[in-house]
């Protein structure tokens, strides 16, 4: 008996102890093993010097989807080129290996990115890697093991050697018993997807991690993405990408899902803003972990119209994708993301037209415009 109470005494003790996780030194480490692919640790680069400043040091995984590379190439302005690692198991392009530190690496092979992260003395973690909505219900068992099995790689690596780990959610962690219209940080979470249960599974490990072994675990929620030089990897808001580059294209654009449904949507320079943000505010300022943020949000009639304005002739039809159309009806309308506006002086700088007018100008769409006038 005695025994029970001294175990429960201490258990009580570290579930009450603050979000700093100060005086807790246990954390999950795994079997130690030497690894069967030891490499030395520069052998996979071709930039390799790190410099001895006080930047971190920097591995994106997944890096090579919509948002990596575009979150290098900021990072790299921020904490130097040699500073910022981009990791995925697809085959980079030219101009992307060229760019900077560039390595193979596979979120399911823990030891492979133990010995990335120790080699390469890795502080800061962007963990990218992930299977969206859409080919996450196409492949679910692929879904399950990387989007979960993979975050517990991360989250044990992080743990294990002190990282500060950003880990996106997004808008997908919500489903159908959610307030859609605003959806606030804190209220129900049932998502009907692999992906959205893998998301909520990912906020409330890394939020736990934190409690439990003082892990500088944070986190975004994303709405969906627009980007000009990146191609969307699967996901239910794919659309508002594809529509640009199909008025450009063909004049034509045929939209997957019905007209009004309302969706919140941010341009790429604006994620990437708020995830350098969050992980350079201090720890203080973050009274939670995991964040709503928010730009716009609008529907596919009002994107076209606002897309029409540069492009007059741009024909849209509606052909309903059920899978996609039933993940949208489930997500929020709206974000609420006023906790991030007051505790790390979130702000957002594209609205719709500065959204559109942006994206056709990366796109280079001028001619069209000159012509359509
Ligand atoms: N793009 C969006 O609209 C959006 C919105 C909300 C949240 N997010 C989140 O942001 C992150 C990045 O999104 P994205 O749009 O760039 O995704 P993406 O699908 O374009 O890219 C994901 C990358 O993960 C890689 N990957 C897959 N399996 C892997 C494995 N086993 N090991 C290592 N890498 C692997 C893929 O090769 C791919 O390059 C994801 O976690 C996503 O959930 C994105
Ligand atoms: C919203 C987001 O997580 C992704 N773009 C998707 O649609 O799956």
């Amino acid at each position: 008996m005695p025994i029970v109470k001294t175990v429960s005494r201490a258990v009580s003790q570290l579930l009450q102890s603050s979000g700093c996780g100060c005086g807790i030194s246990i954390v999950p480490v795994r079997c130690i093993g030497v690894s069967p692919r030891q490499v030395a640790s520069d052998a996979s680069f071709h930039s390799v010097s790190f410099s001895e400043s006080d930047h971190p040091r920097v591995l994106i995984t997944g890096g090579l989807g919509q948002l990596g590379v575009g979150l290098a190439k900021l990072l790299r302005k921020q904490f130097g080129k040699n500073n910022v690692i981009l990791s995925d198991i697809r085959k980079p392009a030219d101009h992307v290996f060229h760019s900077g530190p560039f390595i193979y690496s596979d979120i399911l092979d823990y030891k492979n990115l133990r010995e990335i992260v120790v080699n390469n003395r890795i502080t800061w973690l962007f963990h990218y890697s992930a299977l969206l909505s859409a080919v996450g219900e196409a492949n679910v068992p692929l879904a399950r093991a990387v989007n979960i099995t993979g975050l517990h790689n991360v989250l044990d690596i992080a743990a294990e050697h002190n990282l500060r780990l950003f880990v996106p959610s997004t808008i997908g962690a919500f489903g159908p018993t959610s307030p859609r219209d605003p959806t606030p940080d804190l209220c129900i979470q049932r998502p009907r997807t692999i992906y959205g249960v893998s998301k909520v599974h990912a906020e409330l490990m890394g939020e736990y991690y934190h409690y439990r072994y003082g892990l500088d675990f944070r986190c975004l929620r994303y709405p969906g993405i627009i980007s000009a030089d990146s191609q969307p990897g699967g996901g239910t808001t794919d659309y508002a990408v594809q529509i640009f580059h199909d008025a450009i294209k063909t004049g034509k654009f045929q939209c997957n899902l019905k007209p009004d449904t309302r969706l919140p949507m941010m341009y790429i320079d604006d994620c990437l803003k708020a995830t350098l943000e969050v992980m350079e505010a201090p720890a203080e300022a973050l009274t939670m972990r995991t964040y709503n943020i928010s730009a716009m949000s609008f529907t596919p009639e009002e994107l076209a119209q606002e897309v029409q304005k540069h492009i007059p002739e741009l024909q849209v039809t509606y052909n309903v994708d059920e899978v996609r159309q039933a993940i949208a009806d489930s997500w929020p309308m709206n974000f609420d993301d006023s906790n991030a506006r007051r505790d790390w002086g979130w702000k957002h700088d594209y609205d719709l037209p500065e959204l559109v007018s942006t994206m056709f100008s990366f796109l280079g769409s001028d001619s069209r415009i000159a012509q359509a006038n």
